[in-house]
């Protein structure tokens, strides 16, 4: 049986329709999103209270997570998942603290000194995923960098199962970080309560965090109006770039780790060969995932996102790496077992959220505990966002003093550009210093 639809030497034109997204269940997402996000916004907590009973089907008294709780979740979690938890805490606080940028200072000319200020944002807002799986990891990889940039407040919501509790993971990472503000709330009505604000719940100044098609499309309508978000960071995909010099169980696992996600999950494959060697290397594949499968769990998202996935054979790896320019994969994959191809390919791609090179570099890798942060832009949003870092948590204000040589000197500039924009009130503001007209 084959998972994989397989294409050799694609099209410019096919392209549009080999490398879409899967898209599961969208009719009408729009218009079922903004139904969710006006009744948060009309109702505040009625909603967030009824909503968690429609699509959790969880009855709750009440909405914050009490101290209590957040204290139990260390006993309920083994040794092994915190000490695990440890290491990924410390490998993603180092490599987001090498990520805090130097404030820039700067004369441009005697009396005209510039710099930038670099200030926390002062509330944030994690949304942390809970639907297929409790995404503990996804705790770890929002809440540090938000720690590291110091910002004042910080605000989590997480989908509660269906006995109104929170997986305990999720509130042990959370507790590591020093966030101790957390809401059963999930989906949608999450990111409209952050966004809005409700009775219980202060409104964030940015929204942080993946989520599903409901959550994504939810950050996408709210951005346009009031709150700022990280990124559209939706169903997971990856893409792979293998040779038949690579190991097709490496490459099958690689795919099936991000099938598993969810059904609209998508694995893609490229493989860079001939026809003849590359399609014999996907039968290797494709037996590969069969034997995987067998073994795993989560068959009906694996089976539903294989269903979307697609291989590619081409020979040409500047036309590979084109394709994978194309698609802006959130996860790009180059294992070829031939470390300057890599290099090659590597120098060449200019769209990919997160890039993990050669036969070891396993996407779980990056997931939970190399230090990379795993919320990254899908959708082929790649093309034009960055993945979440300590950046994402910072603003940069710009600073300026000029002394009145400083003016004095400039003041020509200034009086030419304002006059030329018949702009007479920007002018009168430097001549009034200079002793000109009022
Ligand atoms: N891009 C990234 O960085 C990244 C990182 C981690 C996870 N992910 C993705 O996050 C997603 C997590 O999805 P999930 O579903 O497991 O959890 P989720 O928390 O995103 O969504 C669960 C919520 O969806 C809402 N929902 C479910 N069905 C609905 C319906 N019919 N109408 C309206 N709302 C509904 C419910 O409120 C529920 O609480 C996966 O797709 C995964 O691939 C992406
Ligand atoms: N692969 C996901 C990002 O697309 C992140 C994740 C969390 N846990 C496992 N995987
Ligand atoms: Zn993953």
């Amino acid at each position: 049986m084959a998972y994989l639809a397989r294409f050799y030497d694609p099209q410019d034109e096919e392209l549009p329709n080999l490398l879409a997204r899967n898209t599961i269940n969208s009719e009408g997402l729009t218009e079922r999103v903004s139904a969710i996000l006006a009744a948060v916004k009309e109702e505040g907590d009625a909603a967030l209270l009824r909503f968690a009973k429609q699509f959790d089907k969880a009855s709750l008294s009440e909405l914050r997570v009490r101290e209590t709780e957040i204290l139990e979740a260390k006993g309920k979690i083994s040794d092994d998942l915190k000490r695990a938890l440890a290491v990924a805490y410390n490998n993603i606080f180092s490599f987001h603290t090498e990520q805090l940028p130097q404030a820039e200072k700067l004369s441009v000319r005697p009396g005209v000194e510039l710099s930038r200020k670099i200030v926390p944002i002062q509330r944030v807002g994690l949304y942390i995923p809970g639907g297929t799986a409790p995404l503990f990891s996804t705790t770890l990889m929002l809440a540090i960098p938000a720690q590291v940039a110091h910002c004042p407040s910080v605000v989590l919501c997480t989908p509660p199962d269906k006995d109104g509790n929170i997986h305990p993971a999720i509130l042990y990472a959370a507790s590591l970080c020093g966030v101790k503000e957390i809401y059963k709330v999930g989906g949608a009505q999450a990111i409209g309560a952050m966004a809005y604000g409700t009775q219980s719940i202060k409104a964030v100044d940015k929204i942080f965090g993946p989520g599903n098609q409901y959550v994504t499309e939810a950050k996408i309508q709210v951005s346009s109006s009031c709150c700022a978000i990280d990124m559209p960071a939706g169903p997971s995909e990856v893409m792979v770039i293998a040779s038949p010099a690579s190991n097709p169980d490496y490459v099958a696992s690689d795919l099936l780790s991000q099938a598993e996600h969810g059904r609209d999950s998508q694995a893609m494959l490229v493989v860079c060969a001939g026809e003849k060697e590359g399609f014999a290397f996907l039968d290797k594949v494709e037996q590969a995932i069969e034997r995987q499968l067998a073994v795993l769990g989560r068959h009906e998202y694996l089976l539903a996102s294989l269903h979307s996935s697609r291989a590619f054979v081409h020979p040409d790896p500047r036309r590979c790496a084109a394709l994978a320019n194309a698609y802006a994969a959130e996860h790009l994959i180059i294992n070829m077992e031939d470390e300057p191809a890599e290099k090659q390919l590597l120098d060449w791609i200019v769209n990919a959220g997160s890039i993990f090179l050669g036969p070891y570099s396993c996407e779980s890798a990056g997931d939970y505990a190399s230090g990379t942060n795993h919320t990254l832009p899908t959708n082929g949003w790649a093309r034009s966002y960055s993945g979440v870092s300590t950046d994402s948590y910072l603003k940069k204000i710009t600073v300026q003093k000029l002394s009145k040589d400083g003016l004095e000197d400039l003041a020509p500039t200034l009086l030419t550009m304002s006059e030329a924009e018949k702009l007479t009130a920007h002018r009168n503001a430097v001549a009034i210093r200079l002793g000109g007209e009022r």
